[in-house]
């Protein structure tokens, strides 16, 4: 059922920072993975940079034990492995200086797809393209690729944009956000605008309110430095769930392709209001008799860095004007889930009076783990007690209705470098889409500065703090439970 792999065209993919966390996490695995799949021409080559002193067999020594580390046991083939480290080459540069440079220039081939995917510092980012350029490594058909955080505010976003400008059109600049590469992320657009079902519905006139939620169970782990100075909004907020928000509320696209996507999304992030303060709340989590607290993690006894955010987003435009948009992602939660619930209002009358209960539509798109779709119906009860009412799932896991061809779904970052090889910008971001995102995000963020704002504390292992839930609770909404 999973649909046929085609290859791509063949490629050079230069991968600056190839010997960091992210390239061995996640990018060369699943670059192998894609080679395993035969979607990965046997002639392309894969190119790490970084100002180590490795020689390439170092680096395909690295590169076997990141597979072997970070892929799923059953995908690791020894013999496979080596095949694939074999398209693999090294390059010792400095991205600030000129070591490097003459010798990538010397490994690049004419006639294929060039690919510069930028896995270091986004401080780095305006040093590599203008060296790409000086050097003419890069030519006008080459593409960039770029991690996130994508600045830090409307101002450095700016500047990057700039930057990246200089030396490179926007059709050829990639602003990765993984989750637009997650597979449920882009069934929600084939929900919404593959099906009739929905679309008549998918309004204020007939949503009561839609919740957003990225619960993690890990905390900042290694990456403590970076994300003491970011906090839960700027990591998770202004990028994740601004992409979740904007598929789950744009206009349909006129057609699948990156501009018409892209302007939808756009009119979504400009149309929010400015975000209410007492409609937003940051936590942070407080130790726990086995766990330490946030601030022991991120290894500042006085940080105000926040771990979690919860809030409302009102949208105004005639579709959503009304309904509440509420989002929160926070770090050591209860669960690992990401999930898109759709509340749909009462039905306008009930014909089985009041003992009938409260019963509610709710669709939900569980985004990870256990990827699907559930539809909570109501029903009568099963039995002779009268006509009670109780609400049942319809529920579609991809794993149940795929089998083991689920299996084969790429993870994010397979599918997304896969589309920069093909020339595929639609799930990545624009440059005007993220300055809009930062547009919205920065008064938030300032006004914790200015009010020297103190994070609310939440235990290691909860729901998040308690007033993220009298938040709600004011709204007369809950949110709905965190598992798995
Ligand atoms: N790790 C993660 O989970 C995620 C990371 N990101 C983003 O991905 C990017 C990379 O992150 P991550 O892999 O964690 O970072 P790391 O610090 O683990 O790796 C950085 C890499 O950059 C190289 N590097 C550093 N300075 C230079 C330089 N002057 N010239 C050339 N290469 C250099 C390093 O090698 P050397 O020191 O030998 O030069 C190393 O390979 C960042 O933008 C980050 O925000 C985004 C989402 C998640
Ligand atoms: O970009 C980031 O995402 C991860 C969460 O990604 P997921 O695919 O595991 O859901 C988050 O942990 C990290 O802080 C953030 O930088």
């Amino acid at each position: 059922m999973v649909s046929r792999v085609i290859p791509v065209d063949d490629f050079d993919l230069v991968i600056f920072g190839g010997t960091g966390d992210l390239a061995r996490r996640k990018i060369l695995p699943g670059l192998y993975r894609r080679y395993c799949s035969g979607q990965m021409p046997d002639q392309a080559r894969i190119i790490g940079a970084a100002r180590g002193d490795h020689d390439a067999d170092e680096f395909r020594s690295m590169v076997r034990d990141a597979i072997k580390e970070f892929s799923k046991k059953n995908d690791c083939d020894d013999d496979k492995i080596e095949a694939f480290l074999k398209q693999l080459d090294f390059v010792s540069i400095d991205a600030r200086g000129d070591k490097g440079w003459p010798e990538l220039k010397g490994l690049m081939r004419d006639g294929v797809v060039k690919a510069f995917y930028f896995s270091v510092a986004p401080s780095l980012f305006g040093d590599i393209a203008e060296r790409l350029h000086l050097n003419e490594i890069a030519d006008a058909q080459s593409r960039i690729v770029v991690e996130k955080p994508f600045g830090r505010d409307l101002e450095s976003a700016k500047a990057l944009n700039k930057d990246l400008a200089k030396h490179f059109e926007e059709t050829q600049i990639y602003r990765i956000d993984h989750y637009l590469g997650k597979e449920t992320v882009q069934n929600l657009m084939a929900i919404r605008f593959g099906n009739i079902l929905f679309e008549p519905l998918w309004n204020s006139q007939y949503v009561d309110h839609i919740q957003i939620t990225v619960a993690e169970t890990v905390g900042v782990g290694g990456r403590g430095e970076y994300y003491d100075k970011s906090g839960a909004m700027r990591d998770m907020v202004q990028n994740h769930l601004m992409q979740l928000l904007c598929l789950i509320a744009m206009e349909p696209p006129a057609r699948f392709e990156p501009d018409s996507v892209r302007d939808e999304k756009l009119k979504v992030i400009r149309a929010l209001e400015p975000v209410d303060p007492h409609h937003i709340v940051r936590g942070q989590y407080a130790a726990t008799e086995s766990e330490a607290d946030y601030r022991t993690d991120a290894g500042d006894p006085r940080s105000r860095t926040e771990s979690y955010v919860a809030l409302r987003a009102m949208i105004s435009n005639w579709r959503w004007a009304g309904t509440p948009f509420y989002l929160r992602t926070g770090k050591k939660l209860k669960a690992r889930t990401s999930e898109i619930a759709v509340v749909f209002k009462d039905a306008p009358h009930s014909i089985f009076g009041p003992d009938a209960g409260r019963h509610r539509n709710i669709l939900s798109i569980r985004v990870q783990p256990n990827e699907g779709i559930t539809m909570q119906v109501t029903i009568k009860e099963p039995g002779p007690g009268g006509m009670r009412l109780i609400d049942v799932p319809l529920d579609m896991t991809f794993a149940e209705a795929l089998g083991e061809e689920a299996e084969d779904i790429p993870d994010a970052y397979e599918r997304l470098i896969m589309d920069v090889i093909r020339g595929n910008q639609t799930l990545f971001m624009r440059g005007d889409e993220v300055e809009a995102a930062w547009a919205w995000t920065d008064p938030i963020i300032q006004g914790w500065e200015l009010r020297n704002d103190v994070p609310k504390p939440y235990d290691v292992g909860s729901s998040g703090p308690e007033d993220a839930l009298m938040m709600m609770h004011r709204d007369g909404r809950r949110w709905r439970e965190i598992k798995e």
